[in-house]
């Protein structure tokens, strides 16, 4: 059985991991989908998708399942938007996601959905992960190592520090 699990990744932390590796015991293969993957330098979402590539790619090295990273541009259309998933992914039997649209997205297109258990949530939340790279403080432990690294690689905590900068000036 092959699953589909979507996320903007924006960065993929320990909670997107554990989630993986709840799905894991479930699915032989997994699908990720990289969402909104036309969005980048912005403080909600600072990393483009080729970055999400590699922190998925680096961080799912150890989980013994196929894994296929999918970049998925936003469209206007929800109405079709579970027919663009579908166009640009390996077939897939069930969705897995806790985000309500996708959920009652996938429902009417009758692809089962399954949610998982927020994971610390208190800590592991994408807009609070971000808020402490900005301030470089307290992140690292929140991400998986590879994360760290693709982050340190492309200079990513001086990109959502300067984006963030001009995101609150309106410029
Ligand atoms: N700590 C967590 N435990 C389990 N699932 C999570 C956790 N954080 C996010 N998810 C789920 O992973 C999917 C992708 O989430 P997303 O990439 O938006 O992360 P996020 O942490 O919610 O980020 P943001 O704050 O930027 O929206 C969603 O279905 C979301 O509910
Ligand atoms: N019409 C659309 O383009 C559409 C609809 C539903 C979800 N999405 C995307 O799916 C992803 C869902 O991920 P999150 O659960 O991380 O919000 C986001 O990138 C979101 O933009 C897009």
């Amino acid at each position: 059985m092959r699953g589909f699990y979507i996320g903007r990744f924006q960065p993929y932390h320990e909670g997107h991991h554990h989630m993986v590796a709840e799905i894991a015991e479930e699915v032989d293969e997994l699908v990720l989908g990289i969402g909104s993957a036309g969005d980048s330098h912005t403080e909600r979402n600072p990393f483009t998708a080729g970055e999400r590539i590699m922190m998925l790619t680096k961080a799912l090295v150890d989980v013994d399942i196929v894994t296929y990273a999918v970049p998925i541009e936003d469209l206007d259309r929800n109405s079709v938007w579970v027919s663009h998933v579908q166009s640009m992914c390996p077939t897939f039997d069930v969705a897995y996601s806790n985000n309500p649209l996708v959920i009652q997205l996938f429902h009417e297109a009758g692809v089962e959905v399954r949610r998982s258990p927020m994971f610390r949530r208190e800590v592991l939340e994408g807009t609070d992960i971000r808020d402490k790279m900005i301030d470089d403080e307290g992140w690292r432990k929140l991400v998986p190592d590879p994360v760290v690294e693709v982050v340190e690689e492309i200079d990513g905590i001086e990109r959502i520090q300067r984006v963030s900068a001009s995101d609150s000036n309106g410029e």
